[in-house]
């Protein structure tokens, strides 16, 4: 009888993060020695009160911003060993991004901004590829359109499509239902849901909304720059309960 393994890669080690803006006596502590692992194909939400640290952590993880001390790994890939433009080229090549606003480029079309990150990499992008990946998002039909020609669930959609093109190791999404009436909210969450069980895609999402946390398989709680908490399969429930804890303490 053979016996299949199941092997759990980390797509993401943080080992005691931390991150102090300013200069003392004024410094602010953002991130207090945060360590975790975002495991390969899991969707993970960060959460926590105002201030506690949620932002500061992705753009620590996604190398965006320098921590102070400790290490993330990506892939295995120490970011704090890496020069500026290696850690320019790891973000374009090996990460997704997804923001609250979309960040579109408004004079180009769906289908090219969902090509810019390849075209970034010095790659041609195969057009059935852009096509593939847009019809994914539910936006196959779309692919001449200007953002400003598309609803705005629509347009993150293809900021979607555009951050899954270069096949990234992991997707970061900042509040990426933010801006979002409801119902175009939840099409976002669950193409992002739909991306880790269909396709193996790893999220790491920061959001304040209950309702969208509950679409990770686990979610981590900063209160003042440390992680206190987590919880795996939330529901709604739980992690409303969890979080106005957090916020009276
Ligand atoms: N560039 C900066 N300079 C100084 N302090 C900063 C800077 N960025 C963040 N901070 C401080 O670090 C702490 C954590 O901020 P951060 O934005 O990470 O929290 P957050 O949980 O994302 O908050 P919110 O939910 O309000 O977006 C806060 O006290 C904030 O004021």
């Amino acid at each position: 009888m053979t016996e299949t393994a199941t092997v759990t890669t980390d797509a993401v080690r943080l080992i005691d993060l931390s991150r102090v803006y300013g200069e003392a006596p004024n410094e602010v502590a953002a991130l207090r020695g945060v360590s975790t692992t975002f495991p390969a194909r899991s969707f993970t939400a960060i959460m926590g009160p105002s201030g506690s640290g949620k932002s500061t952590l992705l753009q620590c993880t996604a190398g965006l911003d320098q921590p102070t001390g400790g290490k993330v790994l990506i892939g295995g890939a120490d970011l704090g060993e890496l020069n500026e433009r290696r850690r320019t080229e790891l973000r374009r090549d090996r990460l997704g991004f997804v923001f609250q606003s979309f960040n579109l480029i408004a004079s180009l079309t769906a289908a090219q901004n969902v090509a810019l990150p390849i075209r970034l990499s010095g790659r041609r992008p195969p057009r059935a590829w852009i096509r593939e990946v847009l019809t994914l998002v539910g936006l196959g039909e779309r692919m001449g359109h200007r953002p400003a020609e598309l609803s705005g669930g629509q347009q993150q959609r293809v900021a979607i499509a555009r951050a899954i093109a270069a096949q990234p190791e992991v997707i970061f999404a900042d509040e990426p239902t933010g801006a979002l009436d409801s119902k175009s909210g939840r099409e976002v969450l669950a193409l992002l849901r739909r991306l880790v069980d269909e396709r193996g895609d790893t999220v790491v999402m920061v959001t304040h909304d209950p309702f969208a946390a509950s679409h990770a398989d686990r979610v981590l709680f900063l209160s003042d720059g440390l992680l206190v908490d987590e919880l795996r399969q939330p529901s709604s429930r739980t992690v409303a309960a969890r979080l106005a804890e957090l916020e009276a303490a």
